[in-house]
């Protein structure tokens, strides 16, 4: 089973998981550089005690927004969750995400794959707003039409907003 992370170029996957892996490492002063290629995190697992038959830690592959081409190449039956991060600060950005995020919901090899949308960089005051964000996605549209469950997540990987949730998604 394997684990992926996607989304546009600079949209916030390096950062967040970063901020998952390593708690305290990321501020207002971090900066992180495109990711050329791929990025393996390991993620903990936050439950204690650890339940009986859960994982203590997962890999998850990060894709670089700019090999987005590439993308294609790592997708497999054997992908059971996917991260799709989008920045809510790049109004540009988030309808070509959504392009991109029709294009992972659509390949017949990601069928049963659980899907999470961040919806990342909530610490900027001049973000869009969730409901704003999700209608520019047109995710309601998208999810009668897909098979996969999609779960929506606000975070940020300074305020640490959301990231709890996203590991407990991971693991469950
Ligand atoms: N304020 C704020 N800025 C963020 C956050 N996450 C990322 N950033 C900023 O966005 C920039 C790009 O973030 P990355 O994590 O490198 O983006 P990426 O999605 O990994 O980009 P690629 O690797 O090119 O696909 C970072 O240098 C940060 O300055 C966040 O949660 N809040
Ligand atoms: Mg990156």
């Amino acid at each position: 089973m394997s684990f992926l992370c996607v989304g546009p170029r600079n949209s916030g996957k390096t950062m967040l998981l970063n901020s998952i892996q390593y708690p305290g490492s990321v501020n207002f002063t971090t900066h992180s550089v495109n990711t050329v290629g791929t990025n393996i995190f390991t993620i903990h697992n936050l439950e204690k005690p650890l339940k009986k038959g859960s994982k203590k830690n997962i890999a998850i592959r990060e894709l670089g927004g700019e090999m987005a081409v590439m993308w294609k190449k790592y997708y497999s039956e054997s992908v059971e969750k996917i991260l799709f991060v989008v920045d809510t600060s790049n109004l540009c950005q988030i309808s070509c995400a959504g392009v991109l995020l029709y294009s992972i919901l659509a390949e017949p090899k990601l069928q049963k794959a659980k899907i999470c949308l961040v919806l990342t960089k909530m610490d900027y005051a001049y973000r869009q707003m969730r409901n704003e964000a999700l209608l520019m996605l047109q995710i309601e549209r998208l999810k009668a039409q897909v098979s996969q469950e999609i779960t929506i997540i606000e975070s940020s990987a300074i305020t640490r907003e959301g990231l709890d949730q996203i590991v407990e998604w991971l693991f469950n």
